[in-house]
């Protein structure tokens, strides 16, 4: 691959990381004596949930979400839904969201509010890179992996029109392509 990119975080900074979100994580749920639900949101998360589901030392299930975004961003206007459902009920249960990165907050916050409202006993955030630059909505990530002040990234999951996902470190690109 020819594309030149910079490395935001390495392999290792990210396996380190995701180490110490694993014990965080499990420390927080400690008394929880039923199996939390773990939910990835595709595609972009299908990296950092497979490294971090493997971090719990927890009773743990797992299911996957797919969201589509459509922005109009001049209106200031975002109507996200979902192309994939959760299988697992959750009423009554711990929600755990994993996502690869929150950006304008609009994804996560969508997702929050539909999992709220099927009136689980919790639902929490965790979320490989919270980035501040463009956000729009606030939310809080209860379990940030990095904060990062601006810049778009590929690698780990993450895409630029669907490529880069299988790089195994975060990069961003010397010459950003202007929609990015
Ligand atoms: O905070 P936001 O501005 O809403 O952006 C964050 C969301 O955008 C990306 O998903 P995308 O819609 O690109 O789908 P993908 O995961 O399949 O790449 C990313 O994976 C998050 O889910
Ligand atoms: O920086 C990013 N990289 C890839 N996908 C994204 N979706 C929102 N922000 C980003
Ligand atoms: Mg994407």
């Amino acid at each position: 691959m020819d594309t030149p990119m910079h490395v935001v975080y390495s392999r290792e900074d990210i396996t380190k990381r995701i180490q110490r979100l694993g014990e965080e994580i499990t420390e927080a749920y400690q008394d929880v004596r039923e199996p939390i639900v773990a939910v990835c949101v595709l595609k972009g998360a299908f990296v950092f949930f497979a490294d971090l589901v493997r971090e719990l030392d927890l009773d743990v299930e797992i299911d996957f979400v797919r969201l589509a975004s459509y922005g109009q961003q001049t209106q200031r206007h975002f109507k996200v839904q979902f192309t994939k459902d959760l299988e697992t009920p959750v009423t009554d249960r711990h929600v755990l969201l994993v996502e690869d990165i929150v950006d304008t907050g609009h994804s996560i916050e969508y997702l929050s509010q539909v999992m709220w409202a099927r009136k689980p006993k919790s639902v929490r955030i965790c979320a490989l890179v919270d980035k501040k630059e463009r956000r729009e909505v606030d939310v809080h990530v209860d379990y940030p992996g990095f904060d990062l002040e601006k810049g778009f990234i590929v690698g780990y999951g993450l895409d630029y029109a669907e490529r880069y996902r299988h790089l195994d470190s975060i990069c961003t690109f010397v010459n950003p392509p202007e929609e990015a």
